[in-house]
């Protein structure tokens, strides 16, 4: 039996799995096999990635992510929302430390985003423009603003890593359909992003709001991906004229959030501030040998789901 909250960050969404308080235990294997299956939109649960939330030496807990592809990820800014949540509720603590694959992060409640969404900010770092950290492969060492002509002789992108590796495009106006085109390219191109890439056209709407759309490593367009957004709003710091250490509303297909970039002795970080909401929780039977599963039985928070319609909709209004 697995016990799971299914939980989104912007939409972007999460199958949520403790294993400290449940004996799973989960190997490697089991981790790719559980990714695949159950983040299936078919017959599977369906969702963006799983979030294992595992016990830590160094913090309050540890996340680790995995694509819907069975990949796991450095980072995740809206799952380390929906985990901050869920250590923070457990906890009583109004902030803690989750430790991550680069990092222990700094992660806490904050002021609500809109009218009845409980909010939380997540530390968005270690931030580098070091083409290597991402890595990629590049005529020179940093890849600020420039044409990419292995993908688009029309855009310029800029690489950084957030630790995930990112490439963002200040766009005018675009079709979804190229956005996806370029990154299916892109994560099918070893030999310039050898681990892969999330690639993100950002779209300005008005001083210190943007709307940021991303193709996902490992998934594909998503509703929205936090460490995306928040590599799109410091570039927009850089290459646009939006202001450091002021929130940046950036828009997403999924809601909104802020992000707040700082610098400080050289080093960026961005704090994500945003929701994260629980759908439901659920049981489920899972056979990893058969890699089938069936439900046990659901809760669905209606509450929840009918507060962040809400704020979608707002969301929507704003672009
Ligand atoms: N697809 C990403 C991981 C998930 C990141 C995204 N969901 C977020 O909220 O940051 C990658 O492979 O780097």
């Amino acid at each position: 039996m697995i016990e799971f909250i299914k939980c989104h960050g912007s939409g972007n969404d999460f199958i949520l799995i403790d294993e400290r308080t449940h004996s799973y235990a989960f190997s490697e294997q089991e981790r790719y096999d559980l990714s695949i299956l159950l983040c299936n939109r078919i017959d599977g649960i369906g969702s963006d990635g799983i979030l294992f939330v595992m016990d830590s030496s160094k913090a309050e807990a540890r996340m680790r992510m995995f694509n819907s592809d069975g990949t796991e990820a450095e980072m995740c800014g809206n799952g380390l929302r929906c985990v901050a949540r869920y250590i923070i509720e457990e906890t009583g603590k109004q902030a803690v430390e989750v430790e991550t694959d680069k990092a222990v992060l700094a992660v806490s409640q904050v002021e609500p985003i809109f009218s009845g969404i409980d909010t939380f900010a997540v530390a968005i770092e270690p931030v580098s423009f070091a083409v290597e950290s991402l890595p990629m492969k590049f005529k020179a060492s940093e890849a600020v603003n420039v044409k990419i002509p292995e993908l688009s002789e029309a855009y310029t992108f800029t690489a950084l890593s957030v630790p995930n590796p990112h490439i963002v495009s200040i766009v005018e106006d675009y079709e979804e359909e190229e956005l996806a085109a370029i990154g299916e390219k892109a994560n099918n191109l070893p030999d310039v992003f050898p681990n892969g890439i999330n690639v993100s056209f950002i779209k300005r709407v008005n001083q210190n709001k943007i709307f940021v759309q991303t193709f996902e490593r490992g998934v594909g367009l998503t509703n929205a991906c936090g460490t995306a957004m928040s590599a799109s709003a410091l570039v927009s710091t850089l290459i646009g004229s939006n202001q450091l250490n002021a929130p940046i509303v950036v828009i997403n297909k999924g809601g909104l959030v802020n992000c707040v970039v700082t610098k400080e002795n050289g080093c960026y970080s961005i704090s994500l501030q945003g929701n994260a909401t629980n759908v439901y929780r659920a049981t489920i039977k899972v056979d990893l040998k058969e890699l089938s599963w069936g439900k046990v039985d659901s809760e669905t928070f209606h509450d929840e789901v009918d507060t962040y319609k809400k704020l979608e909709d707002y969301a929507k209004s704003q672009i």
